[in-house]
């Protein structure tokens, strides 16, 4: 896991254009959930394009230690024999879930409705994330915690079998608290329902159906109505997961960014709520293209064209927000070299990420020489009308703070500095994309 690595510092440089084709790696959300289901199907679910990432592998180790057998096959397709709803075993150790916050408010949600007690423990960035926002609705289920100060990790938590079903509107807009909820529906008698007034990542209530669970999306009153009717038997399933655009976005905003660029990215999942970047960049002038659009694994999917454009500043609606909050750190770079200002706001959950990402991205484009100001829900950017920021100087370097989107964001801001973006630890990219460097090279030597 991440926190145990050292650290592993890097300055990124400018050379070469973006040119060829490159595949991403698998879909983190999508991964998480194709081994929790599968391990709470009773029988073998085959995933094929399983994201190989710390924070997957998190979920793997917590899901074996529950009685699940999780096993990546030679052909690089994982297996995943499942114990059945209501019949996961108890933990003999902490649940140690690294970086990762997904792991940590899923299987809360997975747990709490299971007679069972789990310890959950992460690193120093995950420790400091807040937990009270599952915490609250699995209370109400019946299932009881002890949490540090301020409802962080470490964390015990105590499930219960049966658990009340309830009626539950989401306070934050959090694809990660919607599924706690609905996954501690699985095993809970009656309908347990969430009402969601900004829509989110829709990847579990698409899986739960896919595995068989009774499941109703509906509208009321303009928010989505989410009913979930346990106790649900899970039925195994053959996965695919597609292409993952929270990493595809970094390769994107590259070749954007560096002159001369003519890059394709294979099989980038394009499900709506996930792909606002892409409408955002071309919005500001980016040239993406979609070339064969399909479907791999129940989602939208294409391979995406992009060339070396010029970019114009935008106000960015942050209704969209949720369609791409992982992807405003890389945003804010596109931001930092396109010609005017970008002005974000509705950001308040960055702060809650990995690390404070509108401090974060402030203080590292700021020392590479970025107009940026920081206001309480967005960073507003000036810039640099398609000139090279300078770069980091000599003796500094950014502050990633264990976030992995920090480091690649800032990575991409590198190659197309000046002088070069020293990074202070690349460790944390393994946690979502162990690939990012190699596959970066590949795409500058093709
Ligand atoms: O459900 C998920 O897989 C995720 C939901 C989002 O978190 P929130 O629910 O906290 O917004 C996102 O930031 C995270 O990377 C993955
Ligand atoms: C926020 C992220 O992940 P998590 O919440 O799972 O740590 C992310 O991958 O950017």
């Amino acid at each position: 896991m991440s926190h145990s690595n050292p650290p592993s510092p890097k300055r990124f440089t400018s050379g070469s254009a973006l040119t060829g084709r490159v595949r991403v790696p698998g879909d983190k959300s999508i991964s998480h959930r194709s081994i929790m289901l599968g391990a709470l199907a009773a029988g073998e679910t085959r995933v094929t394009g399983l994201l190989e990432g710390e924070d997957v592998l998190a979920t793997a180790a917590a899901m074996r230690a529950m009685g699940a057998s999780v096993e990546r096959g030679d052909d690089g397709v994982w297996s995943v024999h499942g114990v059945g709803v209501g019949s996961l075993l108890q933990p003999q150790q902490a649940l140690d879930m690294g970086n990762s916050g997904t792991s940590t408010r899923l299987l809360m949600g997975v747990v709490a409705s299971h007679p069972i007690t789990a310890m959950f423990t992460g690193d120093a960035s995950l420790s400091k994330r807040p937990m009270g926002r599952v915490i609250d609705p699995l209370s109400q289920m019946g299932a009881t915690f002890e949490a540090s100060p301020g409802g962080t990790l470490p964390l015990m938590l105590r499930g219960i079998s049966p658990a009340v079903p309830i009626t539950y509107r989401l306070p934050v807009a959090s694809a990660q608290v919607k599924s706690a909820v609905l996954l501690a529906g699985l095993n809970t008698a009656g309908v347990t329902t969430v009402i969601e007034p900004v829509p989110t990542r829709d990847h579990s209530e698409r899986m739960l159906r896919g595995f068989g669970a009774q499941l109703e999306v509906g509208e009321e009153d303009g928010a989505r109505v989410i009913r979930m009717h346990g106790e649900a038997d899970l039925t195994p399933q053959d996965i695919v997961v597609p292409g993952d655009p929270s990493s595809a976005a970094f390769f994107v905003v590259a070749a954007l960014l560096v002159p001369g660029s003519d890059l394709v990215i294979e099989n980038v999942g394009l499900n709506p709520t996930r792909a606002a970047l892409f409408d955002v960049l071309r919005d500001m002038g980016g040239r993406i293209e979609e070339l064969d659009r399909r479907e791999v694994g129940g989602e939208p999917v294409a391979d995406l064209r992009v060339r070396h454009s010029v970019l114009t500043g935008i106000e960015v609606d942050p209704a969209v927000v949720p369609a791409m909050v992982d992807e405003f750190p890389v945003l804010f770079v596109a931001a930092a070299l396109a010609q005017g200002t970008t002005t974000t706001s509705g950001l308040d959950e960055l702060r809650v990420k990995e690390s404070d990402r509108l401090t974060a991205m402030a203080n590292a484009l700021t020392l590479a020489g970025a107009k940026v100001e920081e206001r309480e829900d967005g960073l507003v950017i000036e810039g640099s009308a398609g000139d090279p920021l300078p770069g980091t100087p000599e003796d500094a370097e950014v502050t990633t703070h264990l976030d992995h989107r920090i480091a690649m964001a800032m990575a991409v801001a590198g190659v197309a500095s000046r002088y070069g973006i020293a990074v202070d630890d690349t460790a944390p990219i393994a946690t979502s994309f162990p690939t990012f460097e190699a596959l970066l090279a590949s795409a500058r030597s093709a």
